[in-house]
């Protein structure tokens, strides 16, 4: 569903994403560990064509994200570390207003079972996004994810920042979006919810995939090992 080829990306003459090649599968929750600067968003930027590769190729659904930029978008929902949204509108509304955006319209009653099943607390669904805490405002994020019918889910460190019950809750909801046949990309600082949650795992380090392994092959131990050693190179 998701494929970088060879990706990189060169700033002069400094490189932040040195030949990455990875393939995230549909059902797969890929979830990319690195340290700051490592290059996880670089390569989520790629596929969301923001930047534009130096070399090699990023792909959605074998589309090529930089010929294909309309249809891949389509098949694609980002949540970013902090997901923006109309403050003085409720998260019904904005909910609403994005699903205007991507041409999908949806009854009063359709926004309601979508922010339920995201676990939006219903007293808040009518109530200002401004009142929203982050971990509320993520879960509109998943449910426009839903509402959307995207195939492929592009997180940057969405659980930063949220209090471990709020970071359970969003790992729940990314096993729901997993049992859709979802593909996700998610780069995070969060190694137990990675192994956890994350059905693939890949170590970068100054723009390398260092490492790239099924998160059943290891255990906490010996991934954090594995995290730690690539961190003192
Ligand atoms: N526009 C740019 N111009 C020059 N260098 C850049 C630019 N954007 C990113 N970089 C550099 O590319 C490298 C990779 O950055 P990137 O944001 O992908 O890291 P990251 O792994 O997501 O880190 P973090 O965990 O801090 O979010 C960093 O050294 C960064 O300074």
């Amino acid at each position: 569903m998701l494929q970088a080829k060879n990706l990189t990306k060169k700033y002069g003459n400094f490189t932040a994403l040195n030949g990455l090649n990875l393939s995230v599968e549909a059902g797969d929750i890929f979830c990319l560990l690195g340290a700051n600067g490592a290059g996880k968003s670089t390569t989520i930027n790629l596929f969301l064509n923001f930047i534009d590769p130096s070399e090699g190729q990023a792909t959605i659904g074998s589309l090529d994200v930089t010929e294909y930029t309309k249809e891949t978008k389509q098949l694609l929902s980002y949540i970013p570390e902090n997901l923006m949204l109309y403050p003085n509108l409720s998260g019904l509304e904005n909910l609403d207003f994005f699903c205007g955006l991507g041409g999908k319209s949806y009854t009063k009653e359709q926004l309601e079972a979508l922010l339920k099943q995201s676990g939006l607390q219903p007293d808040f669904i009518h109530q200002r996004v401004s009142s929203y805490s982050k971990g509320m405002r993520q879960k509109v994020g998943i449910a426009l994810a839903a509402a959307r019918e995207a195939s492929v889910l592009l997180l940057d460190e969405p659980t930063s920042g949220l209090d471990p019950k709020a970071s359970n809750e969003f790992s729940e909801l990314l096993l729901s979006m997993k049992e859709k046949g979802v593909a996700t990309l998610m780069a995070t600082h969060d190694l137990f919810r990675a192994k956890d949650t994350g059905t693939h795992i890949g170590i970068m380090n100054e723009g390398v995939l260092v490492e790239q392994f099924e998160s059943a092959d290891v255990s906490f131990q010996d991934l954090e090992k594995l995290y730690l050693k690539h961190m003192h190179n």
